[in-house]
């Protein structure tokens, strides 16, 4: 009795979380996440208990042969949603068709030459295999691809191996007692439906979790980025430069702005795209050129900047003169081939800032050095004037000669 208001409350967990997840998938246009296959995955699971139910006991029925091919589908189905979770465009179709032709006709194979305990047993045995090898995965990815998930990883690893264990204590129980460990009422199964039911509550709100954050964590970096070079805006360099010195291991940046020469005429000459084609060129120059950490935005319509974290001003003024010859020399393929453009960027450089607040300070700093740069004749990299009373960017490093140019 116990048991089957058990395996009841199972059935409707299951079925339910399916019905939520289908509805959440719909929302989600496009990208699903994999939240459509673990509505199928959690679909399969629930029609298995709610044929057991009906079944009662073990018995040999092509009732019984769909209730253990669907108990296997589900984990395939989950599988596969998670690796639709982290990107990979999978089928679902196919492979658990697939799956569920072979897994039948290899009950009726093995309940054929072996008998019901064999069948009972492979189910069991197969499953606790899948287990180990799906919480195997899911360390794995603790390490590589699933490293910013690292607590959520860990529980489901868990989680995962304690069905594994279960399925492993069944498999033996099975083959030292036979069919009669599989009596619903059995202290054992009785145990093993009190998990699953743990787990059918625990496992949904986990993975709508998991879309939840990926969904945040998308977003914010929407607001966070240029969508044209993928460069970080205003606002990301911002929260970017916070997070920096918000660490104990900061330590003082400096700003380059970085300005392409004579844009107007490239737009005007070749067109607003080609002008695009070649801001992309400079963002990816500039990108490769700074250091890894470093940060690297654009602000405005053809003005760039680069943070440049715990580096001293000689390592800055040599980094922007590699990006200024970078630029100058490698030529910009234009969309559709053919035609090759050459263009040039000024550079200002700021003396050293704390803080996220010294930011803007810095930057009117850098900003100053680029005009006088782009007065000067273009093509060319200015440290910022040295420091004057009342000024806010802090500069303990102002160098003698106070302008320094890269030609
Ligand atoms: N293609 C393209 N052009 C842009 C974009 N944003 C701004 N612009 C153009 O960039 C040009 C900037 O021109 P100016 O500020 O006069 O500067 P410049 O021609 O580069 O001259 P100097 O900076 O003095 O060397 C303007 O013509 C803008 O219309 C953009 O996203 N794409």
């Amino acid at each position: 009795m116990v048991a089957t208001i058990l395996v009841g409350m199972l059935c409707a967990h299951l079925l339910c979380f399916a019905a939520m997840f289908l509805l959440i998938s719909k929302r989600l246009h496009g990208k699903k996440m994999g939240l459509d296959f673990f509505a199928v995955g959690n679909l399969l699971l629930g029609l298995a208990y709610v044929l057991q139910l009906v079944e009662g006991g073990p018995a040999w029925s092509v009732m019984s042969v769909v209730n253990h091919t669907l108990t296997l589908a589900s984990p395939v189905a989950f599988w596969l949603g998670a690796m639709r979770f982290f990107g990979r465009p999978v089928p679902l179709l196919r492979p658990l068709l697939v799956f569920a032709a072979v897994y039948s006709m290899a009950q009726v194979l093995v309940q054929w030459s072996l008998g019901p305990v064999a069948r009972y047993a492979m189910l069991s045995g197969v499953s606790a295999l899948m287990f180990l090898l799906m919480a195997g995965t899911v360390v794995y990815g603790v390490r590589t691809f699933a490293k910013d998930l690292y607590g959520e990883m860990v529980f489901f690893a868990a989680l995962i191996f304690g069905i594994c264990v279960l399925n492993a204590v069944k498999f033996v129980k099975l083959l030292s007692g036979g069919l009669a460990a599989l009596q619903m009422d059995a202290d054992f199964q009785l145990v093993f439906y009190i998990y699953m039911s743990f787990l059918a509550t625990v496992l949904p709100p986990s993975i709508i979790w998991l879309v939840l954050r990926r969904l945040t964590d998308e977003l914010r970096n929407l607001a966070a980025r240029d969508p044209m070079t993928q460069l970080l805006n205003r606002r990301g360099l911002n929260d970017a430069l916070q997070l920096y010195f918000n660490s104990r291991k900061a330590v003082p940046a400096h700003a380059l702005m970085v300005d392409v020469d004579h844009f107007k005429r490239i737009n005007d000459r070749y067109g607003h795209q080609a002008g695009d084609t070649v801001l992309c060129h400079v963002a990816q120059v500039l990108h490769h050129t700074v250091r890894r950490g470093d940060l690297t935005g654009r602000i405005g319509g053809e003005e760039f900047v680069a943070i440049c974290l715990d580096s001293d001003v000689d390592g800055v003024m040599q980094l922007a003169e590699r990006l200024r010859a970078a630029i100058e020399s490698q030529a910009v393929a234009m969309a559709g081939g053919g035609q090759m453009l050459h263009c040039t960027v000024t550079v200002g450089v700021s003396h050293h800032f704390m803080g996220a607040q010294g930011l803007e300070a810095a930057m009117q700093e850098a900003d100053a050095a680029l005009y006088r740069g782009k007065a000067a004749g273009r093509n060319r990299v200015e440290l910022a004037a040295c420091a004057q009373n009342g000024l806010p960017v802090q500069r303990t490093d102002c160098p003698s000669d106070t302008t320094k140019t890269a030609m």
